[in-house]
């Protein structure tokens, strides 16, 4: 497969003392995921495991974006975060307290629009905002719905239905929808993947922009490289499944005002991109045989590829730190 990516060039490693040596605080942990399982019963009395000891914390305002092959178990990471599906073990703790079931503080956006069809576009935010406040106003509600309408570049469209709207006005919709109801954190699964080139790249950078304004926490699972580059402060790498791990933790060394257009001339790019090719062609599924010798799922390794081309990748972990 490697023989498809010419311009593949390997990360060299090279220890980065300011990478992975900062283990994050309690106080930093807005979101965190802690030791997590999920297990399906198999034929013959016995058990499949998808994960399991998945460990991950988020700070508040932080966008991580979630890469692994089909079948890891992303999806099922993102329903137990969003309360659609309890863990086997292990717990979710949002802003201090362990989640039960799906909130309002939690909104998701998928794929699929699930907008309601006879609803208008006000109509579709509105019903959002008056479930997370009950007792508003109706002048309030509409405010509201309007003021997120108009964040994700669909004023004027208020008054059209569902079956008015292109693909990716639907999706504005869908993601003004979550927005507007203010959550803790926003949960995406792929959600430009059904969109054309150019409509998924006009709707990262307005996610991009949104996400920087408002400090919304997000977490998005995507198989798109380039999307988790552009959008990710930090990359969370799972091994092939079953018995997925967090293979690594990346720290996405681009400057947080990055620009999609001038992306490519950033240093530290190439070793970024390489880092998470090299990843999906061998290495998720070499790591998931054979971990390296003092792997701790409770602090998976942190990896900042290098800022300067001619370092490449910079490559420590907790564990490592703590051994030297
Ligand atoms: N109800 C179920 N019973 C048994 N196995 C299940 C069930 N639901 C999901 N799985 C298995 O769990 C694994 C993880 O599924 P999940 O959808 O989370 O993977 P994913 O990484 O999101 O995949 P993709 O990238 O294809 O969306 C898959 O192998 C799937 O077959």
């Amino acid at each position: 497969m490697s023989t498809l990516l010419p311009f593949v060039r390997r990360a060299q490693a090279a220890p980065d003392p300011a990478a992975g040596t900062h283990r994050m605080s309690n106080s930093e942990k807005f979101i965190s995921i802690e030791g997590i399982a999920r297990r399906y019963p198999a034929p013959g009395a016995k058990t499949t495991t998808i994960f399991e000891n998945l460990w991950l914390p988020m700070r508040r305002g932080e966008f991580v974006c979630m890469i692994g092959h089909s079948g890891c178990g992303k999806t099922t990471v993102l329903n137990i975060l969003a309360g659609l599906e309890a863990p086997s073990e292990g717990a979710v703790i949002v802003d201090g307290q362990a989640i039960a079931g799906t909130s309002l503080d939690r909104a998701v956006i998928f794929q699929g629009h699930a907008l309601l069809p006879w609803r208008t576009v006000l109509g579709n935010v509105a019903y959002a905002v008056s479930s997370r406040w009950r007792k508003a106003p109706k002048a309030e509600i509409e405010a509201r719905a309007k003021k997120a309408i108009a964040t994700v570049g669909l004023a004027g469209s208020e008054h059209k239905r569902p079956s008015e709207l292109s693909g990716g006005m639907k999706q504005r919709v869908g993601i003004a929808r979550a927005l507007s109801i203010e959550p803790k954190i926003l949960l995406m699964d792929e959600p430009f993947s059904a969109l054309d080139a150019l409509t998924r790249g006009t709707l990262q950078d307005e996610v991009r922009r949104i996400c920087v304004e408002t400090g919304q926490t997000v977490f998005m699972i995507t198989h798109d490289v380039d999307e988790a580059i552009y959008l990710a402060d930090r990359i969370v790498l799972m091994t092939n499944g079953p018995e997925a791990k967090v293979a690594e933790i990346v720290e996405n060394p681009l400057p947080k005002d990055r620009d999609r257009t001038q992306l490519h001339h950033a240093p530290g790019y190439y070793a970024l991109r390489n880092h998470l090719i090299d990843f999906l062609v061998s290495r998720s599924r070499t790591l998931r045989d054979a971990m390296p010798e003092g792997y701790d799922p409770r602090h998976p390794p942190v990896v900042r590829p290098s800022l300067s081309e001619a370092d490449a990748a910079a490559i420590t972990t907790d564990s490592l730190a703590r051994r030297a």
